[in-house]
């Protein structure tokens, strides 16, 4: 790996948070929290990195001290080789962050005028500027709403909204925190699909924390998992779903209610009249299977579902306390 081929540098880093805590009527005393606990790794330019874990995993305080907002307690941290506490401003001309639990555009607003006030800050050259809001607009179907108030856009438009604001000034780097949360599958899909074209196009680097392992499937060749603070699994979703053991579930609707499905390679979870739910491994593809299942029975309907990534954290301790206790050959 070329050295200046690395983006982002992340190593030993730690996050610690000091909260004060009612104890008894008067006294308080001071609690400790490890939010990141010894964090390493690094991201490639270019790539598209799904960072997952449960909730509290300290997802955020990562991208938090990627962009600046955050002081790490120790440890170092690199942006295309700048400190982004120190070198917050500049590093600002070159990232991009959508928070999806929070919008950075103004609420009461027309959308049109957020992009034009994100034009000033980055001081984006005005050709730019209209062939990037032209871009989004196009892609992510943003020309009805741009002056449409914010307040009155729906979630789904919204994100999209902010998805543009965040790449008006065409960053190398997108931080993106669960940018498909509480969307709904049409706006899932627009926005995958977008992102996808914006790091093919443009080489933009992705860094992307979400809770639905589709965003992963589709976007991500890497994914990282992170559980209490440190990095416990880095490598491709496969990988993850080998190691975890982890299932999917096809969701099968048929035209009548038959006898509990029989299918190599699947297990019945449950039936419901005349919808039964198949597990499979989350590595298989579900293609064979669903063409074997369209040979035999008349399908209504069917839907694949991805595990939780909590449960595919859960198994991948699971598997490797097993793996622990086997005997060492030799
Ligand atoms: N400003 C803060 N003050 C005190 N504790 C904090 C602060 N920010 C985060 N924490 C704590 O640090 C830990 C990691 O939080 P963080 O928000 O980074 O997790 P996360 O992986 O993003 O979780 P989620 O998926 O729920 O968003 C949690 O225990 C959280 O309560």
């Amino acid at each position: 790996m070329l050295v200046n081929d690395v983006l982002i540098e992340v190593e030993g880093v730690t996050k610690s948070f000091t909260l004060r805590r009612r104890a008894g009527r008067f006294r308080r005393t001071k609690v400790r929290v490890d939010a990141v606990t010894g964090l390493d790794f690094q991201v490639r330019r270019g790539e598209m990195v799904g960072y997952i874990g449960p909730n509290g995993a300290g997802k955020s305080t990562t991208i938090k001290m990627l962009t600046g907002i955050l002081l790490p307690s120790s440890g170092r941290l690199r942006v295309a080789g700048a400190d982004p506490m120190r070198e917050r401003v500049r590093l600002a001309q070159r990232m991009g962050v959508v928070f999806g639990q929070r919008t950075t555009l103004w609420w009461d607003l027309p959308l049109r005028d957020s992009y034009e006030l994100a034009r000033r800050i980055y001081r984006i050259p005005d050709a730019d500027y209209r062939r990037n809001l032209d871009r989004c607009v196009e892609l992510l179907e943003l020309g009805d709403l741009l002056d449409v108030p914010v307040r009155q856009l729906s979630l789904g438009q919204r994100m999209r909204g902010d998805i543009a604001a965040a790449l008006l000034h065409q960053p190398e780097v997108l931080y993106l925190d669960e940018p498909t949360i509480g969307l709904d599958v049409v706006s899932k899909r627009r926005v995958r699909e977008f992102l996808a074209q914006v790091n093919a196009e443009q080489g933009t680097t992705v860094l992307l924390t979400t809770h639905d392992l589709t965003d992963i499937e589709q976007l991500c060749s890497r994914v990282m998992v992170i559980d209490h603070g440190r990095v416990v699994y880095d490598g491709d979703l496969d990988g993850l779903h080998d190691q975890g053991r982890s299932e999917r579930t096809l969701v099968v609707d048929l035209d009548r209610e038959v006898p509990p499905i029989e299918l190599p390679g699947t297990r019945v979870l449950r039936v419901e009249g005349a919808r039964q739910w198949l597990a499979f491994p989350a590595a298989a593809s579900a293609a064979p299977l669903v063409a074997d299942l369209a040979g035999r029975y008349e399908l209504r309907d069917l839907s694949v579902r991805e595990p939780e990534i909590e449960d595919v954290i859960a198994r991948m301790y699971a598997g490797e306390e097993e793996g622990a206790a086997e005997p060492v050959a030799g």
